[in-house]
């Protein structure tokens, strides 16, 4: 659904993104991460059509996306700073989407007045953070695109708003297949929510990833054994990390869990969990292994 393909941008003095290719099938959603600075913004702003990349190619459905006016009318780009046009009220809003979006959806648009429970005549200038950005939700929802591109979506909404934004973000996807990119600098916070993820760091994508295949090749083990660990246990297993805790050992593992699983049964530990990974984890260990130190990049 959506190609970037050696994309490249330059403002004067900063190559702010350089020669990135990222792939997003229809109907994922697709989480980029990266540090403040590291291209996220302008690499979303060009996806979207508002910047025109200096090299390499941005397909949206096979089309090119800047200028272009019928790829814009299914695409839906919130930014992290929202703009609404002055001393506009939700309803004057929601008429200006009704004009621009073929696809805007008005029985939606009622009925997701139980999600956001805003005034629609309200100035939205004068409304908290919060309820600004519930506001664009409503009307970006209820626009019904096919692609939604999302620069930092749920800084400011409170706990209960990020659950309910996640939870009819997952729906458009299941339902009719929304594509879905999704920008943050917080892997907990996309962790339950996207299926792909790239990590941006100085204008460049060093890991790219589906998160079912990461999650299921990487474990967190907890063993001991009755006299101390046995001479071969570790040789037979891929280990990214251990570390000792008085006679129990905790280790990072790579390799098909059954596989693992059935290795370590056979030196009879008397002591043995499989613990879950946190997606961060699972991150830090990969890109230790690449020489990068995630923890500085995630925070
Ligand atoms: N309009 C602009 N003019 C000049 N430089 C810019 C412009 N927009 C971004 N940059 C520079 O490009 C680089 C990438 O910025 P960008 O906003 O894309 O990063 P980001 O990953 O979104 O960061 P953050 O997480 O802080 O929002 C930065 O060095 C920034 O200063």
């Amino acid at each position: 659904m959506i190609d970037v393909r050696g994309v490249r941008k330059e403002f004067a003095d900063v190559e702010a993104v350089k020669e990135v290719s990222l792939h997003v099938e229809r109907g994922s959603i697709y989480g980029l991460l990266g540090s403040n600075g590291a291209g996220k913004t302008t690499l979303l702003k060009m996806i979207a059509g508002i910047y025109k990349q200096d090299h390499g190619d941005i397909l949206i459905a096979g089309e090119r996306v800047f200028e272009n006016t019928s790829i814009k009318q299914k695409l839906l780009f919130l930014p992290d700073a929202l703009y609404f046009f002055p001393q506009t009220t939700i309803r004057q809003m929601a008429q200006f989407y009704r004009d621009v979006y073929p696809s805007w959806n008005e029985e939606r648009f009622v009925q997701l007045q139980e999600a956001f429970p805003l005034d629609l005549d309200k100035k939205i200038h004068r409304m908290s953070k919060g309820m600004q950005r519930q506001a664009a939700f409503w009307l970006a929802f209820s626009a019904m695109p096919d692609v939604m591109i999302l620069d930092e979506p749920l800084d400011g909404l409170d706990a209960v708003m990020r659950q309910k934004v996640k939870n009819l973000l997952v729906q458009d996807v299941a339902e009719r297949q929304m594509t879905v990119i999704i920008s943050s600098h917080n892997l907990r916070e996309v962790e339950d929510l996207c299926d792909h993820i790239g990590i941006l760091h100085k204008g460049e994508v060093i890991l790219e990833k589906e998160l079912d295949d990461v999650k299921a090749d990487v474990h967190k083990i907890q063993v001991a054994f009755r006299g101390g660990i046995p001479s071969s246990f570790l040789s037979g297993l891929h280990v990214v990390y251990q570390e000792q805790r008085g006679s129990v050992l905790l280790c990072i593992v790579r390799g098909q869990k059954e596989r693992v699983e059935s290795y370590i049964h056979q030196f009879e530990p008397v002591i043995f969990d499989v613990l879950p990974l946190t997606l961060e984890e699972i991150f830090v260990y990969e890109m230790g292994g690449v020489g990068y130190a995630i923890e500085n990049i995630l925070v």
